[in-house]
C-alpha cells in the first residue's frame, strides 16, 4: 500500500504474527545474545515461583501442618522449628538474589539487543529508501518519511528500552507459576487460570482499539510533520508572502487532530491500566473466598492458602506490568507497520545484472570505444501520471561529441527528457541507449560515471568546498584543483575563508547561488564524463559570471556529447543542432540558421526574445 493511500480511513492490516517475524531477521543477526537472554529467564522463573511456595512452607512449619513437609521439603522433619524457618527464610534470600542478577542481567541483554535491532532497522530504511525511484519522493511528502525514520523508529525503539520486550519472560513466569499451582491445589489453581480468560479477552479488545487509535495519531503526526517541513523548507516564502497567521492556523487545525487522535490512545492505556488493576485484587479476594470454604472443609491448610494468595498477585502481576509495557509494545507494532510500508516499497529502478562483472566490462568499456557518448532515443514515451504522457514518441540520435540544445516553451518535457536519460524516471514505452545498450542494462554507477549532469539548483551538502566536488570518491587534492581551475572556480574558491577546507552549510546557505553553481561545474569537470548535461546550469549566473564560465564551459564540452537547456537562446546559437519541443512532441530540428529560415517555433521563439532584448 503506498504511503499516501494508507490515510486516516486506515485499518491495521497485517496480523501481529506477520509484523512480528518482520523483526526475525534482525533477532537472527543478535541470536547468540538472544539466545543467552533466555537462558537466563528459566532459573529467574523458577526462582519467582519459589517464593509464594517458601513463605507458604513457613507459615505452614509454624502452624505445624502437614504440608509443611510435602515433596520436596520433606528434609525439613529433620529440624527444630526455628532451625527450619532458618533453612527456609536462607532460601527465600536465595531466588531473590538468583532474580535480581538474573533479571537485570536479562534486562541488559534484551535492550542491548534491542538498541541494535533499533539501529539495523534506521539503516536498513535509509539506505531503501535513498534507494528508491524519484516517482516515489514525487507522492511522498518529506515530512512523513521523516517522522517515519525518526520517531517510528524511536517508538521501536521504545519496545526495548522500556523493558517491554520482559513482556516474554513474564509469560514464561506465568506458565511455570500455572504448573506449580495445579500441582499444588488444583481447585484453587483452576479458579486462577479460569479467570484469565476474561481478562485476556478484554486485553486483546482494548489492544485493538488502542492500535488503530495509535495508528492514527502517527498519521497525524506525519501530516504535522509534513507541515513543518514544507514551512521551513519555504521559510522565505512564507514571510515574504505574509502567510506566517494563515500558516498558523493550518497549523492548529493539524495539531488539534494530533492531540484528539492522542487522547483516544490514552483512553485505551488507562482502560487497560484499570481493568488489570482490580482484576487482581478480585483474585486475591476469590482465593480467599474459596480457600476459607476449603479450609473449613478441611482439604486446605493455611501454608497452601498463603501460597495461592501470593500465587494470585504474582500471577497477575505480569498481567499488570504487561499493562505498563503495553502502550509502548503497541506503538511498537505500529511503528513496525509504518516501517514495514517503507520496506516493502519496491525499488522500481534497480541494476539489472548485480553482480553479473562478465556483462559489463565488454559491453561497457567505454575506453575501448573511442566513440562513445551517442545517445538514442527509440521510440520513447512517458507519462508521470498513467496515461498523461508528457513526452510523445520521441525518436533520435545525438551523436559522440555533438552538442545539442533542446528547446521549447515551460513544460514542453525539455527536463523530462534528462530525467529518462538519467534513469531517474523510465520510459513508459520505447527505450533510450547509450552507446548502443539500452540504459537500463547498464549499471547506475556506471551510467552516472558516463554521464554527468548539472542543474539549475546546485546542491550542497553539509561538509566543506573539496568534499563538495569529490562527492565522496577518492580523488586527490590535485585532482580537485585541477577541476576546479578548468571551470575557472579555483580562485573564487580560493577567496574563501579556509579555501578548499571552507565548511559549506546545509543547503549551502553561505554561498550565492551562482558559486554554489560553480562548484557544480567543478563536480561535474572531476568526474570526465563522456556525456554532459546542463539543465538551465547557467541561469543563475550573472552576465560577468556567466562569461567567465563560458570559456570554461567551451573548454569543458570538448570531445564531449553536450546536451544543454537553455532559456535564452542568445546561448545555444553555436551548438551544432537544436531539437525543438511542443507539448512533448519533437516538432523541429536543425542548426540556429536552418531553424531560423525554416520560420517555424524556434524561428518565432527566437524573435521574441530579441525583441525583449
Ligand atoms: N514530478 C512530476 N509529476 C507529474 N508531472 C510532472 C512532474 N514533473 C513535470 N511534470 C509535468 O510534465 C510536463 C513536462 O515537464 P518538464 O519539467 O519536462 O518541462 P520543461 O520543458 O523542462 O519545462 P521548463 O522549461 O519550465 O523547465 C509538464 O506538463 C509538467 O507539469
Amino acid at each position: 500500500m503506498s504511503l499516501t493511500a494508507s490515510r486516516r480511513s486506515h485499518r491495521p492490516q497485517e496480523t501481529d504474527w506477520r509484523l512480528f517475524l518482520r523483526l526475525a531477521p534482525y533477532a537472527r543477526r543478535n541470536s547468540r545474545l538472544l539466545i543467552w537472554s533466555l537462558v537466563f529467564l528459566v532459573p529467574s522463573a523458577i526462582a519467582s515461583t519459589l517464593q509464594p511456595v517458601v513463605i507458604g512452607k513457613a507459615v505452614s512449619l509454624l502452624r505445624q501442618e502437614p504440608s509443611a513437609f510435602d515433596f520436596p521439603f520433606g528434609f525439613l522433619r529433620d529440624f527444630p522449628v526455628f532451625q527450619g524457618l532458618t533453612i527456609l527464610t536462607q532460601l527465600l534470600l536465595l531466588t531473590m538474589v538468583v532474580r535480581l542478577a538474573l533479571d537485570a542481567a536479562q534486562g541488559y541483554l534484551v535492550q542491548h539487543v534491542g538498541q541494535r535491532i533499533t539501529a539495523d532497522i534506521r539503516s536498513d530504511l535509509f539506505r531503501h529508501v535513498t534507494s528508491l525511484a524519484v516517482r516515489f519522493f514525487d507522492r511522498t511528502p518529506v515530512g512523513k518519511l521523516i517522522t517515519r525514520l525518526t520517531s517510528d523508529v524511536e517508538a521501536l525503539g521504545e519496545v526495548f528500552s522500556t523493558g517491554a520486550i520482559g513482556v516474554f519472560s513474564d509469560l514464561f513466569t506465568m506458565l511455570v507459576i500455572t504448573v506449580v499451582m495445579f500441582l499444588t491445589q488444583w481447585q484453587l489453581a483452576l479458579m486462577l487460570v479460569l479467570m484469565l480468560v476474561p481478562v485476556t479477552a478484554l486485553i486483546i479488545y482494548f489492544q485493538q482499539q488502542y492500535r488503530q487509535a495509535n495508528y492514527r495519531a502517527r498519521e497525524e503526526l506525519s501530516d504535522l510533520n509534513s507541515i513543518l517541513q514544507e514551512n521551513i523548507t519555504g521559510i522565505g516564502v512564507v514571510q515574504l508572502f505574509r502567510r506566517e497567521q494563515l500558516n498558523s492556523d493550518l497549523f492548529r487545525q493539524v495539531n488539534q487532530r494530533y492531540i484528539k487522535a492522542v487522547d483516544r490512545t490514552i483512553y485505551f492505556d488507562s482502560a487497560v491500566s484499570s481493568t488489570l488493576e482490580w482484576v487482581s485484587l478480585i483474585a486475591i479476594a476469590g482465593v480467599l473466598g474459596v480457600g476459607g470454604w476449603l479450609i473449613r472443609g478441611n482439604t486446605l491448610d493455611f501454608g497452601t492458602l498463603s501460597t495461592f494468595v501470593l500465587f494470585a498477585q504474582r500471577l497477575f502481576d505480569p498481567l499488570r506490568q504487561f499493562a505498563e509495557k503495553f502502550t509502548a509494545i503497541q506503538a511498537g507494532f505500529t511503528a513496525v507497520e509504518r516501517v514495514s510500508e517503507i520496506l516493502n516499497e519496491p525499488i522500481e529502478i534497480r541494476d539489472r545484472h548485480q553482480g553479473n562483472d562478465q556483462l559489463d566490462d565488454r559491453a561497457i568499456g567505454v575506453e575501448s570505444n573511442p566513440n562513445a557518448g551517442e545517445i538514442r532515443f527509440e521510440k520513447v514515451w512517458f507519462a508521470y501520471k498513467s496515461d498523461e504522457y508528457v513526452l510523445q514518441d520521441l525518436d533520435f540520435v545525438i551523436h559522440p561529441g555533438e552538442k545539442v540544445a533542446l528547446v521549447g516553451p515551460t513544460g514542453a518535457g525539455k527536463s523530462s527528457i534528462i530525467r529518462l536519460l538519467s534513469r531517474l524516471y523510465e520510459p513508459t514505452k520505447g527505450r533510450i541507449l547509450l552507446d548502443g545498450i539500452d540504459i537500463r542494462e547498464l549499471p547506475q554507477a556506471e551510467l552516472r560515471r558516463r554521464m554527468a549532469i548539472i542543474l539549475q539548483d546546485g546542491f550542497l551538502f553539509v561538509g566543506d568546498v573539496k568534499s563538495n566536488i569529490t562527492l565522496g570518491e577518492s580523488y586527490s587534492f590535485e585532482e580537485v584543483q585541477i577541476a576546479a581551475e578548468k571551470t575557472n572556480v579555483a580562485r573564487l574558491i580560493e577567496q574563501l575563508p579556509q579555501g578548499y577546507n571552507t565548511m559549506l552549510r546545509e543547503r549551502g546557505t553561505n554561498l550565492s547561488g551562482g558559486q554554489k553553481q560553480l562548484l557544480a561545474f567543478a563536480r561535474a569537470a572531476i568526474r570526465d564524463p563522456k556525456i554532459l548535461v546542463l539543465d538551465e546550469a547557467t541561469a543563475s549566473l550573472d552576465v560577468v559570471t556567466e562569461a567567465m564560465i563560458q570559456d570554461a564551459l567551451e573548454r569543458l564540452l570538448e570531445n564531449r556529447t553536450a546536451i544543454v537547456i537553455a532559456h535564452r537562446l542568445s546561448t545555444i546559437r553555436d551548438v551544432d543542432r537544436i531539437l525543438v519541443l511542443k507539448r512533448g512532441q519533437l516538432v523541429e530540428v536543425g542548426s540556429h540558421e536552418e531553424l531560423l529560415t525554416q520560420g517555424g517555433l524556434y524561428a518565432s521563439l527566437y524573435r521574441l526574445q530579441m525583441l525583449e532584448d
